[in-house]
């Protein structure tokens, strides 16, 4: 017995190094076939999980081994094929045959994806990015195939010239079914796509939604006053009301009245703001390792990308199959609705992940930069009180008639109006990560050449506040930086650094509505009461709660107090 224990032992060890070797040697060849022929992380696992069973199968039936020292040996092989695969992958990422290696940067973001998707899911990119650039100039390496270029210079060829590049597999949603347009990375496809969705976003379309925004706004007006009843002070949560707001209008715009939110008045019980809010961070910092997501896709933790995906089949379910709706809602475009612009029907997977994209790409977008269009009015009375005054002399009548319509020309007209919303624009953007892919041929990127093939991003909170763009004051609020004369000579106010919508073919199509929708709320909201922050709120907690992940979260909210001016 223990003769024969001793001799399996043995062979054991004698086919351990036959086969370590030979797990060293598929590892290695692993590395280059991944390097060459990249997979989905879902697929490796899968591949891998097979390969141990079959490996131990083979031990047992063909070697004819115990089924335990099977087991082992064939755990053994891909223990060690993975040890080289990881060793071999850090090594390449540090050694100077990576073509990112002349690039500086932290030593762990050039080994792992996982520090950029980690910098990203602590909510502070937008301040850590920068700091990285003070630390090793123009151009950092943020991943192993990562470069963040902080410059001025890079955003035209990456994003805005015709030549722009393709989205990197940051937008790759796990293994979420159907395609959409934000979601599509090839520029052809992509463009294909937005030919469908382009017209809603024509002037005159965008124009005739006024009517649904004002009424929206009236409900805001109503909405805040009731919230404000009975509470210490009369305190509101602002960014929560403004929250529901955007959702409500979106809710008009996208399905024409059909999916029948009411924010302003449930509250929001499914917190389908919050869903929204988690599924885009989800998105987002998965994105940084697309692999991570494919498997993390069958996590509980993504069970409320299924819940909003459900929130978003039913809102185009009702729309297409219920009686309400309107002819210009963006629905319509998307359901092929319109005679003169029939294009292939898209499939029950394609419009769900579009209605899921449609409300949200209008409604957290729009209520953060408001959220903190209030924040920097409120903690800057003299500019508050500047924008109130052009507010009371364009509107005298604003609060003698029922009729509280606003003109878009006259709003139009207002410099002060415009120059705070750029501002806020500027300071309030829910900065996301804008990745992009290098051509093949490689590109030259603010004076240095960048590889093909390379991750390349712009990023837009050290863009819109460096000191080369906006001067003086780069981070404080100060609207007028936009009027002619700016803050005295020597003023500097770059308007291409602005990317908050980003540029070229993947920019944001509710650009103009997004300004409307700003305008609307800002001058109703203001004409109609005087706005002081809350005694309860606490500005240090609001501020160190801002967390940013392509989605502003503000973990501590806005908390107002709103007395009706007449
Ligand atoms: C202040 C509010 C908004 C901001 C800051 C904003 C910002 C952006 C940005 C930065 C992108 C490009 C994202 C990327 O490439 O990763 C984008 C795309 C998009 N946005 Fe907006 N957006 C706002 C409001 C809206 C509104 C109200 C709508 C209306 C539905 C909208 C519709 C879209 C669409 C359809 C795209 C995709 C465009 C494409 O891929 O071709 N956005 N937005």
């Amino acid at each position: 017995m223990s003769s024969s224990l001793e001799t399996q032992a043995f062979e054991m060890l004698q086919s351990f190094d036959s086969h370590s070797l030979a797990a060293v040697g598929s590892g290695l060849f692993m590395v280059l076939f991944l390097h060459r022929f990249p997979q989905r992380g879902d697929s490796s696992v899968a591949a891998v999980l097979l390969a141990v069973v079959a490996g131990a199968v083979y031990g047992k039936y063909v070697l004819e081994l115990s089924l335990l020292s099977s087991a082992l040996t064939s755990l053994s092989f891909f223990a060690y094929h993975a040890l080289t695969v990881v060793t071999v992958t850090v090594l390449y990422r540090l050694s100077p045959i990576h073509p990112l290696y002349k690039f500086p940067g932290p030593l762990i973001n050039r080994i792992t994806s996982l520090k950029l998707a980690h910098m990203v899911w602590t909510g502070k990119r937008h301040i850590v990015i920068p700091a990285l650039h003070e630390k090793y100039g123009v151009h950092v390496r943020t991943g192993p195939n990562t470069l963040s270029i902080n410059s001025y210079s890079a955003i035209a060829p990456i994003y805005a010239s015709s030549t722009a590049y393709p989205k990197s597999n940051a937008y790759t949603p796990g293994r979420m079914h159907g395609d959409g347009l934000f979601f599509i990375q090839g520029i052809d496809e992509h463009n294909a796509r937005r030919r469908l969705w382009a017209p809603a976003f024509m002037p005159n379309v965008v124009a005739g939604w006024k009517v649904l925004v004002e009424k929206r706004v009236w409900d805001l007006l109503a909405c805040i006053q009731r919230r404000g009843e009975g509470v210490p002070y009369g305190t509101i949560n602002l960014s929560d009301a403004i929250q529901h707001w955007s959702y409500d209008v979106m809710g008009d715009i996208t399905y024409g009245g059909a999916a029948s939110l009411d924010l302003m008045n449930t509250g929001d019980p499914e917190g389908y703001v919050s869903g929204g809010q988690v599924t885009t961070v989800v998105f987002e910092v998965l994105g940084e390792v697309p692999s991570l997501f494919d498997l993390i896709w069958y996590l509980p933790v993504t069970r409320v990308v299924r819940r909003m995906e459900k929130f978003a089949q039913d809102l185009i379910d009702a729309r297409q199959h219920g009686l309400v709706g309107r002819n210009d809602d963006i629905a319509s475009f998307l359901l092929g609705e319109h005679e003169d612009k029939k294009p292939e029907p898209l499939s029950r997977d394609t419009l769900r992940v579009e209605s899921l994209f449609g409300i949200q790409a209008g409604s957290d977008t729009t209520s953060g930069v408001l959220t903190f269009a209030f924040y920097h009015l409120l903690t800057n009375p003299d500019q508050y009180g500047r924008l109130r005054d052009e507010l009371d002399a364009a509107f005298p009548d604003y609060h003698d008639t029922d009729d509280t319509a606003l003109s878009l020309d006259a709003l139009n007209a207002l410099p002060y109006l415009s120059a705070c919303v750029d501002e806020c624009l500027r300071l309030g953007t829910p900065f996301p990560g804008l990745p992009r892919v290098v051509p093949d041929s490689g590109a030259m990127l603010a004076e240095k050449f960048v590889p093909g093939g390379t991750i390349v991003a712009v990023n837009p909170w050290a863009q819109m506040t460096s000191p080369e763009n906006f001067s003086p004051q780069p981070h404080a609020f100060r609207p007028e930086r936009w009027l002619p004369g700016g803050l005295g000579p020597g003023t500097v106010t770059r308007r291409g650094a602005i990317m908050s919508f980003s540029y070229g073919s993947f920019s944001c199509l509710g650009r103009a509505l997004a300004i409307q929708e700003m305008r609307y709320v800002l001058s109703h909201l203001i004409l109609k009461y005087d706005w002081k922050v809350s005694p309860e709120w606490d500005r240090k907690k609001f501020e160190d709660g801002i967390t940013n992940m392509r989605t502003s979260i503000f973990e501590y909210p806005l908390l107002a107090v709103a007395t009706p001016r007449k």
